[in-house]
C-alpha cells in the first residue's frame, strides 16, 4: 500500500501583501521549528497571492524553511497575449511546487468549468507543478443528498485528458462549498464518505496503484480543534486551509494535528 505524506496547504486567497506574507511564513517556520516539526512527516505548503510569491520564495530558499509554495491559480496557456494571466513556466521558475486549480471561488466568480480546470491541471503538469484540483458540492446539492455523484462528475471532468502518471502526481481537494469560510465543518464521517468515493472513482478510472498514490485533501473551515478527527479518516491525506492559515499559531496547530485528540 502506498504511503501518502500528509499535506497541509494554506490558501491565503486575496489576503496578505508581500511584507505580511513573508512575516507570516517566517513566524510559521519558527513555530514549527520550535515544536520540532519533522518536514518529512507532514508537508507544509502556502499559496500566497502572485504579488507575494517571489518574496516568500526568496525567504524560503535563503533560510531553508520547511515550507513549499504554490500559485492559487495558473493559466491554461503557456505564454502570449493573455493579459492578467500567470503561466506554469513563471510559477516553476519561482520554485513553486503546486498550482491550485478549480477552487470553487474560481468556478463561481470567474466562470471556470471542468474543461477549463482540466486544461489548467494539464498546464501545471507540463511545467512540473503538482495541481491541487478542487471539487465539491454547493449546499443545495448536499441537501438533496446528491453530493457524491455531483463531486465525482466534477472530478471526472476536471481530470479529463490526464494520463495515469499525471493523475498519480495530482492532489485532489474535496471542498464542500457550504463549508468554506462559514465555520460549518463537514463532519469527519461525511468528509470521509466523499474522499473515499473520490479514491474509489480514481481506482475505477486509473487503477488501484494510481488511486493509492493520490493525496486527497479536505477543505472547509479546518481548525486546530477539528483537524485531528478529519485526519483520522483513511482516505483524507491533509487539508486545504483558508482562514485558519492566515494565523501562524492556528496553521502550526493544524500541521501538528497528531498532537490533538481526535474527538
Ligand atoms: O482553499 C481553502 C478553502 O476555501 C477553505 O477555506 P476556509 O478554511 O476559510 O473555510
Amino acid at each position: 500500500m502506498a504511503t501518502r505524506t500528509p499535506l497541509m496547504a494554506g490558501n491565503w486567497k486575496m489576503n496578505l501583501d508581500h511584507l505580511e506574507a513573508t512575516h507570516l511564513v517566517q513566524k510559521l517556520s519558527w513555530l514549527l521549528r520550535d515544536a520540532g516539526h519533522d518536514a518529512a512527516s507532514v508537508e507544509v505548503a502556502v499559496l500566497p497571492a502572485f504579488t507575494a510569491l517571489r518574496s516568500v520564495q526568496t525567504l524560503v530558499e535563503a533560510d531553508d524553511l520547511p515550507v513549499r509554495t504554490g500559485g492559487q491559480d495558473i493559466s491554461a496557456h503557456d505564454s502570449g497575449a493573455r493579459t492578467g494571466e500567470v503561466s506554469g513556466a513563471m510559477l516553476a521558475r519561482l520554485g513553486c511546487t503546486y498550482a491550485c486549480v478549480g477552487h470553487s471561488e474560481r468556478r463561481e466568480y470567474h466562470g471556470e468549468d471542468d474543461a477549463t480546470v482540466a486544461a489548467k491541471a494539464a498546464a501545471a503538469h507540463r511545467h512540473g507543478l503538482v495541481p491541487i484540483v478542487c471539487v465539491g458540492e454547493p449546499q443545495e446539492v448536499r441537501e438533496a443528498s446528491e453530493h457524491v455523484a455531483y463531486t465525482l462528475a466534477q472530478l471526472d471532468g476536471s481530470l479529463a485528458g490526464l494520463g495515469g502518471e499525471q493523475v498519480a502526481a495530482t492532489v485532489v481537494a474535496y471542498e464542500p462549498v457550504w463549508a468554506i469560510g462559514t465555520g460549518l465543518t463537514c463532519g469527519a464521517d461525511d468528509a470521509q464518505e466523499v474522499c473515499g468515493a473520490i479514491r474509489a472513482r480514481l481506482a475505477e478510472t486509473h487503477g488501484d496503484a494510481v488511486a493509492a498514490q493520490v493525496r486527497v485533501l479536505y477543505g472547509g473551515s479546518v481548525k486546530p480543534s477539528n483537524v485531528a478527527g478529519i485526519m483520522a479518516k483513511p482516505d483524507i491525506d491533509g487539508a486545504l486551509v483558508g482562514g485558519a492559515s492566515l494565523a501562524a499559531e492556528d496553521f502550526a496547530g493544524i500541521v501538528r494535528f497528531r498532537e490533538h485528540p481526535t474527538a
